[in-house]
């Protein structure tokens, strides 16, 4: 069968060990954690303490962050609307490779168009748990660790660029929604917890 795509002649090669096989030895399911939400929110911190939790208890994950992904495979992008939807589109396709190794993947990017997003998760059916870092603008904004919110308010990020501020909602397709409690942010340690016992619960967490 020919595949589609600007190239022609390519065909599908199989692979003769599946990932069935592969989940089987490492004892998980491969799934893709997209961990999305504003600069500051704490999506790298989550990302982190989650990978360390699984890695506790056995479990392989690995981590594709925005920031990390950008230095290498997706270096020649910007932060466009259009290069936006490139790099998650890119990382989409990655993760998907990892989960089909059966790794435990964690992609933390903004990803602010959910049309962007969607589009992973239909790449990953029943493998894309979506977890969105909901905390309020006004604490990310005095959060800001990469001075990013004082250059857009100074208007030295062009406006083109500021989508990192117009987050796209889509709640009804989310798995995981982390908000701040009686106002106060729970411990990245909480919050990891609270995915590791999804993907507990869902069977993730074995073959
Ligand atoms: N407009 C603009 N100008 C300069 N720098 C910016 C801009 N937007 C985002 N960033 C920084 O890039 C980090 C990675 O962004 P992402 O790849 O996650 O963004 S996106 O998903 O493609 O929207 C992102 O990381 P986090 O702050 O950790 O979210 C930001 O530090
Ligand atoms: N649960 C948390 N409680 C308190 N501070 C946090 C928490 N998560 C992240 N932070 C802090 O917020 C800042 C932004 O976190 P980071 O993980 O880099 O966010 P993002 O990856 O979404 O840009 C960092 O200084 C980090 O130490």
């Amino acid at each position: 069968m020919s595949t589609m795509g600007n190239s022609t002649n390519i065909f599908w090669q199989e692979s003769p060990v599946g990932k069935l096989e592969r989940q089987k030895l490492l004892n998980q399911k491969g799934c893709v954690v997209w961990i999305t939400g504003l600069s500051g929110s704490g999506k790298s911190t989550l990302a982190c303490s989650l990978s360390r939790e699984l890695h506790t208890r056995g479990k392989l994950s690995y981590i594709l962050d925005g920031d990390n992904v950008r230095h290498g495979l997706n270096k020649d992008l910007g932060f466009k609307a259009e290069d936006r939807t490139e790099n998650i589109r890119r990382v989409g396709e990655v993760a998907k490779l990892f989960a089909d190794a059966g790794l435990i993947c964690i992609a933390s990017l903004i990803s602010p168009y959910r049309k962007d997003r969607d589009a992973c998760r239909a790449m990953l059916p029943d493998a894309f748990i979506e977890v969105f870092m909901n905390m309020p603008l006004a604490l990310c904004e005095e959060r800001d660790p990469k001075g990013l919110y004082k250059l857009a308010r100074a208007g030295k990020i062009k406006e083109d660029d500021s989508s990192f501020i117009l987050y796209q909602l889509i709640a009804l397709l989310l798995q995981i929604e982390l908000n701040q409690k009686d106002g106060v942010c729970p411990t990245p340690s909480a919050m990891a917890g609270e995915v590791v016992t999804y993907l507990e619960d869902k069977g993730y967490l074995q073959d």
